[in-house]
């Protein structure tokens, strides 16, 4: 600003040149404050004092989600805080989140411009870059079609309903052949680095019409990078929202750019393979589909979102992404939960082995069967809660909720975590129970219950892959529970605490299978 000012004050004097730098400092002061001035009838939002320079940083701790739930017991189901220089809008509570998320969907579904999501692919992440609401959606289409009609599509084997069964399927048998490799060479297996592999390779399957074996040094370099990706990315690091941080040397930002860069080049190495032997008459997968969009709209002169192409097919590093980290993490702490409460894995077998039998694999048309699993599934979402906050969100204009004013531009944090441990919407929160989604005689799921549970966000930006993702969760845990018996290694006991993160892991551990079936798989 007082650079652009300089030539003004070349033909004045010292004393009248600082006179007309002060003038214009309190211009832009009383223009600032009026833009932050609060709209007649709205409210000033509530929240803590923040501190010179840092803010709320100190309150916010190394579990924001509980710290964050603690202040809306306080302040609210909205209100303020400040991370560094910037102020944080915290919504919590059911009602005010489907308010902002659903009903007001428009105003709340921008993404904030954080410095860390600025280099996720590239920067042409469709889940984390600050796209303009027009080609953020145009862009979600097509993800979203792609990912729904290469689940869809017919399978190779008609034992499948579908390719995505046939994925899920094939890999989870291999997966039970993994583990019992891992006990009799090992004498323990560790979830994650097990899960992981097989996750990803449905995914794969599906993006690059392609497997990996489970030793694949590769793959397994790329998938093992992801702790440390969600350990940036999660709701509150100060990087983001303290400028000055970024000038620090930093390991942990350091790294988190090597694994941005590794991750795009193990995906683009892949997308200019699908380049090189693409033919229009022969779509192999969601690559393909995506090229495919690409040379259709170079003919198509009335396309009216402009996109290169680069942003159509970096899609797929986003559908890898978020598709192989959340689901790992879903049924790895499936397994810690099934080992924490053997009374419930118990229960839960018997309910297969009456209902589905264990001669054969069980499939997606099982699922009414099966009202314990899902029961299970819906309590694990809430319990685990393991992605505390959505994916930050931020105001494309000014806006008020719950009767306070809320600018444009302002960042804003969704505590699903508060919402699935609120006791007024849940009977003791903290206790894992299953039953709590069950009718009376167990049954059957309690449906509306079961809507209750926020894991996949809500509205304009609920997660595009949470019907493949409950497919994934469902169908592993039916056939890990069918052929496995879980347990802790002698003498050890299970760790639940999570680590906080994005997507929040229980520490890797080991733990023990012994098979279950009559026949050895
Ligand atoms: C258990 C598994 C999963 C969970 C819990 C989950 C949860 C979420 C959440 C909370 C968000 C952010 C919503 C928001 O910002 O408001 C999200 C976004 C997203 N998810 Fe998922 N997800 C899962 C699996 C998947 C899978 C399997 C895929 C793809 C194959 C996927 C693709 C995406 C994409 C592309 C977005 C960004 C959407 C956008 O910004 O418009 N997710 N997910």
């Amino acid at each position: 600003m007082a650079l652009m000012i300089l030539p003004l004050i070349g033909s004045l004097s010292i004393s009248e040149g600082l006179l007309a730098i002060a003038t214009m400092c309190l211009v832009y002061l009383f223009l600032k404050h009026f833009q932050n001035e609060i709209p007649k009838g709205l409210r000033r939002l509530p929240g803590p004092k923040p501190l010179p320079i840092i803010g709320n940083v100190l309150e916010l701790g190394s579990k924001p989600y509980l710290s964050l739930t603690a202040m809306s017991k306080r302040y609210g189901d909205v209100f303020q805080i400040q991370i560094g220089m910037r102020p944080v809008v915290v919504l919590s509570g059911n009602e005010t989140v489907r308010q902002a998320l659903i009903k007001q969907g428009d105003e709340f579904a921008g993404r904030p411009d954080l410095y860390s999501f600025s280099f996720v692919s590239d920067g042409k992440s469709l889940a984390f870059s600050t796209d303009k609401a027009g080609v953020w959606r145009a862009r979600r289409k097509l993800a979203y079609n792609a990912l729904r009609s290469f689940a869809t599509l017919e399978g190779t084997d008609p034992e499948y309903s579908c390719m995505l069964e046939e994925h899920i399927c094939k890999e989870a048998k291999y997966l039970i052949k993994q583990v019992n490799t891992a006990m009799k060479v090992e004498g323990g297996f560790d979830p994650f680095r097990n899960i992981v592999v097989s996750v990803a390779n449905v995914i794969c399957g599906m993006c690059f019409g392609r497997r990996y074996d489970h030793n694949d040094q590769e793959l397994l370099s790329i998938v093992n990078l992801s702790d440390e990706f969600s350990q940036v990315a999660g709701s509150g690091n100060l990087a983001d929202f303290i400028p000055l941080l970024r000038f620090l040397p930093s390991k942990t930002m350091k790294r988190f750019l090597e694994i941005n860069d590794r991750f795009y080049t193990f995906v683009q190495k892949i997308v200019s393979e699908h380049y090189a032997t693409y033919n229009k008459d022969n779509i192999r997968d969601i690559t393909d589909s995506l090229i495919d969009h690409c040379e259709d709209r170079k003919l198509d002169e009335n396309a009216n979102v402009q996109m290169s192409d680069e942003k159509i097919v970096g899609i797929v590093n986003d559908l890898f992404g978020a598709g192989f980290d959340t689901v790992t993490t879903a049924l790895s702490w499936g397994v810690m939960y099934l080992v924490a409460y053997p009374e419930i894995q118990e229960r839960l077998f018997q309910e297969l082995k009456d209902n589905v039998g264990l001669d054969r694999t069980p499939l997606l048309s099982d699922k009414a069967k099966l009202p314990q699993l899902e029961a299970f599934i819906l309590e694990l979402f809430r319990h685990a809660s393991f992605l505390p906050f959505t994916i930050p969100h931020c105001t494309s204009k000014d806006t008020s909720l719950n009767g306070y004013f809320i600018p444009e531009n302002t960042c804003i944090f969704i505590n699903q975590w508060q919402i699935n441990h609120d006791p007024e919407l849940w009977k003791d929160p903290s206790s894992f129970n299953p039953e709590r989604f069950l009718s009376a005689d167990g049954t059957e799921v309690n449906k509306s219950e079961g809507e209750k549970v926020v894991a996949f966000g809500l509205g304009r930006r609920r997660c595009i892959g949470e019907v493949i993702a409950r497919h994934e969760v469902f169908l592993f845990l039916a056939i890990f529970i069918q052929n496995l018996h879980f347990q802790t290694l002698p003498g050890e006991s299970v760790d639940m605490t999570p680590e906080y993160g994005l997507v929040m892991k229980h520490k890797r551990c080991h733990l023990r299978a012994t098979v279950r079936a009559s026949s050895e798989q």
